[in-house]
């Protein structure tokens, strides 16, 4: 059996490491970790082993390395192939995954400045796993490369030409590894080459995309993960004359504008509560005035970002929820799709319930019909579809170096 591909998927709040063997979802790996809040004082790795164990291990003053370090002694003799790091900014520069060289790394530190939550972090695993596995190949899986495909209709900015031809100023869009994933794999349980899906992919960052015909045709983030939706920590859209008011009213820095809109806005800034979607939900149920706010503003926010997206598919076969909330929360699915009585979206309320932890499966009223092989249905369809950003980046990397 070939050797696995080391997976590292470091996010805004959580990095995953994951062993991928070939023909296997990342999902079902035997060893896998999370280290969370990495750099702060403990760091702690859920590690699930052969038989079935969960062991949670805390690890003082970790960061990359010592995280890495730890899973390694776990690894026995099964040492990866070769390593795939998940890059959050790529710029214009990367329509695909690439194996890693000086020049890619001076691109992705050049780009650091774009997405600040991320490139460093993304960095830094490269960086521990250079040390570590000197010899072994590694790969950038570029979560702007999948959207690289967008007409400049979608990415371009009503601002001077000079800006984006000079200066790089444009939409680049995010999480293009998990809406890739996910509208393949769709594809793929529901047949046909002509489809368009609207796919929302809701983590702590949160972003829609269009895609038709598995190309990206648009979608909600752009120059940098803070556009678009209401996210755990981050602002989304907001008027583009708020940094200079805040200036000049309150007199804050660009600094401190960039920290508030970053990591103190959202569903944190909203609720005055919690980041966390589950912490909100319970409270909401409640009765917490803020919970309820900020999920109202969450579910609106979504629903209108939906339908703008159907302007940019010639067919619109239907909705894919992904992302630890589109996942798990029943709550948030019906309440966004409550808002969209025009679009043919005709939720089963008991299905929904029930897609949650992992479940992947349709939700809309139609789904019956495709059980009993009639086609009577004449609304969307919706899907709930786990997200495998582990295995997708294991598949581009075994791709990229021909393995
Ligand atoms: N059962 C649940 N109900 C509601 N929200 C949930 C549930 N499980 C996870 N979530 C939410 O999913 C979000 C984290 O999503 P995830 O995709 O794991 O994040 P990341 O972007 O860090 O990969 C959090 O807001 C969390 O509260
Ligand atoms: C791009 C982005 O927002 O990623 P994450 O959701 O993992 O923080
Ligand atoms: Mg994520």
């Amino acid at each position: 059996m070939s050797r696995p591909i080391l997976v590292i998927n470091c996010g805004s709040s959580s990095i995953k490491f994951a062993l991928v063997p070939e023909h296997v979802a990342a999902h079902q790996v035997r060893r896998s970790g999370l280290a969370e809040n990495l750099g702060t004082p403990e760091a702690l790795l859920n590690i699930t082993t052969e038989d079935g164990k969960k062991t949670s291990v805390a690890i003082p003053h970790a960061d990359h390395q010592a995280a890495l370090t730890e899973i390694l002694k776990r690894l026995g003799d099964e040492l990866p192939i070769a390593i795939g790091h998940r890059v959050v900014h790529g710029g214009e520069k990367f329509t695909h995954a690439v194996q890693i060289d000086e020049s890619v790394l001076k691109v992705i530190r050049e780009t650091t400045p774009l997405a600040p939550l991320h490139n460093p972090a993304n960095l830094q695993g490269i960086d521990a796993t250079l040390k570590l596995f000197a010899d072994l190949p590694q790969v950038a899986v570029f979560d702007t490369a999948f959207h690289q495909t967008m007409p400049p209709q979608a990415f371009r900015y009503a601002l001077p030409e000079d800006l984006y031809s000079k200066h790089h100023i444009r939409r680049y869009g995010f999480h293009g590894t998990s809406h890739a994933y996910v509208t393949q794999h769709t594809d793929q349980l529901v047949g046909g080459d002509n489809n368009g899906w609207i796919s929302a992919h809701l983590g702590n960052g949160c972003s829609t995309c269009a895609v038709w015909q598995g190309k990206s045709m648009d979608t909600s983030m752009g120059l940098t993960p803070l556009e678009g939706l209401v996210m755990g920590t981050r602002s989304g859209n907001v008027d583009p004359s708020l940094h200079i008011h805040l200036t000049r009213t309150l007199g804050w820095s660009l600094e401190e504008i960039d920290q508030i809109l970053n990591k103190k806005s959202g569903l944190l800034g909203l609720s005055g509560l919690s980041n966390d979607m589950r912490t909100l939900t319970e409270a909401a149920a409640d009765g917490h005035r803020g919970a309820e706010l900020a999920i109202d503003v969450f579910c609106y926010r979504l629903a209108q970002s939906l339908a703008a997206m159907s302007c940019a598919l010639p067919v619109f076969t239907g909705i894919i929820f992904t992302g630890g909330i589109g996942e798990n929360a029943a709550v948030i699915r019906a309440k966004t799709l409550a808002l969209l009585p025009h679009f043919g979206l005709y939720l089963d309320a008991d299905k929904n319930q029930k897609m949650i932890r992992g479940a992947e499966g349709r939700i809309d009223q139609g789904a019956n019909d495709t059980e009993l092989g009639i086609n009577a249905y004449l609304g969307r369809q919706i899907w709930v579809i786990p997200t495998d950003e582990e295995g997708q980046i294991a598949r581009e990397t075994r791709s990229v170096l021909g393995l």
